[in-house]
């Protein structure tokens, strides 16, 4: 589904990023992660064609996402509160993306239903905008508003960071379903190993920009990587 060919991000000379080869197939729920600073923003910026690589190349299904538009079609994504639109309120804003992806009035209804409880009563029909949420709840709108057409590829960075304990448990259980019931792929940072490797069953470890290890989840994968950022 995405295949990043060697690519390098450069800033004023200094490299943040350089990955020789790193492909998520269809379906697949891959977890980044690392420490802060390793490039994990800087990577899904390059998917989402937000910036381009110094070097290399991002293509999504075979196509380069710096070439062609296809690709925002079947993919939904929330990097950060950049992606909200702040004088709108929650259900403007799930009105405006669905619109973008024709989907009518009910089909916004019906597809925000799983996400009720994540909402807690605390996004639909609060009567004020966007830039007036918690940052919690505004990624929560971020997170409701990316998986609206139902994608195939959906990109979070750090969606359980400003979550509240059992908002965290929430959207776990939330983004598992998903994956199982919509084949849906996912491309997920998270500074939370447990929920991380809960929901995926591959993780990419980045330090300083390299990849520097790409494991299957298995029931010893929480303590292996304990151990790596125990330093
Ligand atoms: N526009 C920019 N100009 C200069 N340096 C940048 C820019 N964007 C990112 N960087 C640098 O690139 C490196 C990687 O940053 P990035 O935000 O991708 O890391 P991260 O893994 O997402 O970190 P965190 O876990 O703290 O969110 C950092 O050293 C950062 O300072």
């Amino acid at each position: 589904m995405i295949e990043i060919k060697d690519i390098v991000k450069a800033y004023s000379g200094k490299v943040v990023v350089n990955i020789p080869s790193l492909t998520l197939l269809a379906g697949e729920a891959v977890g980044l992660v690392g420490n802060n600073g390793a490039g994990k923003t800087t990577l899904f910026r390059m998917v989402l064609d937000l910036i381009r690589p110094s070097k290399g190349e991002v293509y999504s299904k075979g196509v380069n996402v710096a070439q062609s538009e296809d690709w925002k079609e079947y993919t939904g994504s929330h990097l950060d509160e950049a992606f909200l639109i702040d004088y709108l309120t929650a259900e403007e804003y799930f009105k405006f993306i669905g619109d973008l992806h024709g989907l009518s009035d009910g089909d916004i209804t019906e597809r925000l239903l799983p996400f009720m409880d994540l909402f807690n009563d605390e996004v639909l029909n609060q009567r004020k905008y966007i830039r007036d949420f918690s940052k919690g709840n505004q990624k929560k709108i971020g997170i409701a508003a990316a998986a609206l057409s139902n994608p195939e590829l959906l990109v979070l960075d750090e969606p359980f960071a400003n979550l509240d304990p059992s908002s965290q448990i929430r959207l776990k259980n939330l983004l598992r379903n998903m994956r199982e019931q919509k084949q849906m792929a996912m491309f997920l940072s998270s500074h939370d190993l447990s929920h991380v490797i809960e929901v995926c069953e591959r993780i990419v470890i980045l330090e300083k920009g390299q990849l520097v290890q790409d494991m299957q989840t298995n029931e010893n994968t929480l303590r292996e990587l304990e151990t790596y950022f125990t330093v």
